[in-house]
């Protein structure tokens, strides 16, 4: 029988982002939750993704950006050891004591080890020493575990233990000659961040003919340009056929579906990622999930009835980006002490309302990807009409401060109906904190007209902004 302790508001099933996030806008809101976690609580994101990716990235974005200055000089070559040591420090070594002191302090419980729905409004955990704790929620539990990588079923590739993301973030010893698979934020960001930490002969293996699909064609072009300059052997139109690796320490062999062999000492595997919902109990409340769990906009689970079991974060497959798991985790925690106190549901926040219009982000390599809202082809399919504008972000006066050759290319897609704007893209070195200005125009939607007067300083590169208008006739 569940000890009475074992009873809370809400019930948070893994202490990613976005389960924190839930538990510390339920506690907020006056309930009482319990978060669990079998690893680290902070996450993939904390550990194995965002954080010690950006911290491999960093070095190379700003050896690139001294590059183009002249009158400055590295010292010599980016020191790998030091790089490695600084994304150790940014991982906290991998102990997670500070976030497990935060849920601490909202005041929440954490509960280590593996949770299991176990029919409604209850969930079981076993703990590594082999005990069972069951846990009885009020109001809510709330599935927040994240997804896992997909490795695509090449013959050999699982044999021959390929890197995912976690090899890739927490690596030691820099392999000479890699080899990735796939051509999206993990590909490129990692493929890039290897390469300049000692992968010398880094080879990526795209099936398709562009990068970073997501975003608008001309930004994979332009990264893809910027790899080849650095040496990176990106190969479109290419599949591996066959994978080998003969000792467990050994190099490995690709074969390519144009007969190609690759010898390298690592293969990277950067193909998308699934739900993380194995076992996790969906078969004890009967429901059936071979993808992400689907949620309507206040992240209540669409196939739950009685509307108790909520999913947010990747595993709700609406946009696996980290910034809006945590905006969803705020709707969710708000909505579900909302729904507690039997308050009114209409306040703005208690519902999501950004995920479907294109959500921002950053794929953090030189150059940097910057997108919002839609592209210009969802924009057509979603039967808008469409407007773009285009500029080269080299001609503005900020990027002549910038150093010699700082460029890249910026667009804007509008409605040309109502004259606002539904998406925009910047590709060029450091223009990540750029984007927040445009998501704020296609979030609140402010007509083009009124956009003219929010004048960008001068000499910055947000100058294109000014550029980008005068295009669309003002
Ligand atoms: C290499 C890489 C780089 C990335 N870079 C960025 C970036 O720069 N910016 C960005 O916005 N996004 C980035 N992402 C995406 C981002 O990491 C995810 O969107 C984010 O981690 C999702 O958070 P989450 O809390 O939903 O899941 P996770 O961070 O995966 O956390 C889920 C947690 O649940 C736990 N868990 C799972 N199952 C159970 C269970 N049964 N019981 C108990 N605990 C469980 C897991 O151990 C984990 O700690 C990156 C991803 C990768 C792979
Ligand atoms: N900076 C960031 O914001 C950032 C960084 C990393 C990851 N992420 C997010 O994490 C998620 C996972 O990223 P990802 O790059 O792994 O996935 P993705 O789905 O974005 O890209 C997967 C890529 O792999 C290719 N692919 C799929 N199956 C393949 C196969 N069998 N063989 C060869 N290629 C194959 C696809 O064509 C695609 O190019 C994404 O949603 C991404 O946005 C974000």
């Amino acid at each position: 029988m569940a000890d009475s302790n074992d009873v809370f508001d809400v019930i948070v099933i893994g202490a990613g982002p976005v389960g924190l996030t839930v538990a510390a806008r339920a506690v907020r809101g006056g309930l009482t939750a319990v978060v669990v976690e079998d690893r680290l609580a902070g996450g993939e994101c904390e550990y194995y993704a965002c954080i010690p990716s950006k911290a491999l990235l960093w070095p190379m974005e700003l050896a690139a950006e001294v590059d183009r200055m002249p009158g400055l000089q590295l010292r010599g070559p980016i020191d790998t050891a030091a790089v490695l040591a600084r994304r150790d420090d940014t991982v906290s070594h991998r102990d997670d004591g500070h976030e497990v002191n935060l849920i601490e302090k909202l005041p929440a419980t954490f509960v280590r080890g593996r949770g299991r729905l176990a029919g409604p409004l209850r969930a079981e955990v076993s703990t590594d020493g082999g005990d069972r704790r069951v846990l009885r929620a009020r109001h809510a539990v709330v599935l927040a575990t994240g997804s896992i990588p997909a490795v695509p079923d090449v013959p050999g590739l699982r044999q021959a233990g390929p890197w995912t993301n976690r090899e890739a973030t927490s690596v030691q010893q820099v392999p000479k000659r890699l080899v990735v698979l796939g051509a999206g934020p993990v590909a490129c960001e990692m493929a890039q961040a290897l390469h300049s930490l000692g992968a010398e002969e880094t080879t990526m293996l795209v099936r398709g003919e562009r990068l970073l699909t997501h975003a608008e064609p001309f930004a994979g072009e332009l990264v893809a340009r910027s790899f080849r300059e650095t040496g990176i052997d990106v190969r479109f139109g290419r599949s591996a056929v066959r994978v080998e690796r003969t000792a467990p320490d050994g190099p490995v062999t690709v074969h390519t579906d144009d007969g190609a062999r690759i010898d390298a000492d690592e293969i990277l595997v950067g193909t998308g990622r699934r739900p993380a919902i194995d076992d996790i109990g969906l078969d004890t409340i009967g429901l059936r999930a071979d993808g992400p769990i689907t949620v309507d906009a206040s992240m209540r689970a669409t196939a739950v009835p009685d509307g108790w079991l909520y999913a947010v974060g990747d595993v709700n497959g609406r946009n696996l980006l980290t910034h809006m798991g945590k905006y969803q985790g705020r709707v969710c925690g708000d909505v579900i002490a909302a729904r507690a106190r039997g308050g009114p549901e209409d306040a703005p926040g208690l519902r999501d309302t950004a995920d479907d219009r294109g959500a921002p982000q950053v794929v953090f390599t030189e150059p940097q990807v910057s997108t919002v809202g839609r592209t210009e082809a969802r924009a057509r399919a979603d039967g808008f009409t469409v407007r773009t504008a285009e500029y080269d972000i080299g001609e503005v006066a900020g990027a002549l401060v910038r150093g010699v050759g700082y460029g890249g290319w910026a667009k804007l897609v509008v409605d040309e109906d109502r004259r606002v704007l539904l998406g925009a893209t910047f590709v060029a070195s450091d223009m990540a904190d750029m984007l927040h200005s445009a998501t704020i125009a296609v979030n609140a939607e402010v007509p083009l007209d009124q956009l003219w007067h929010a004048v960008p300083p001068f000499p910055t590169v947000s100058e294109v902004w000014l550029r980008l208008l005068e295009q669309c006739g003002l």
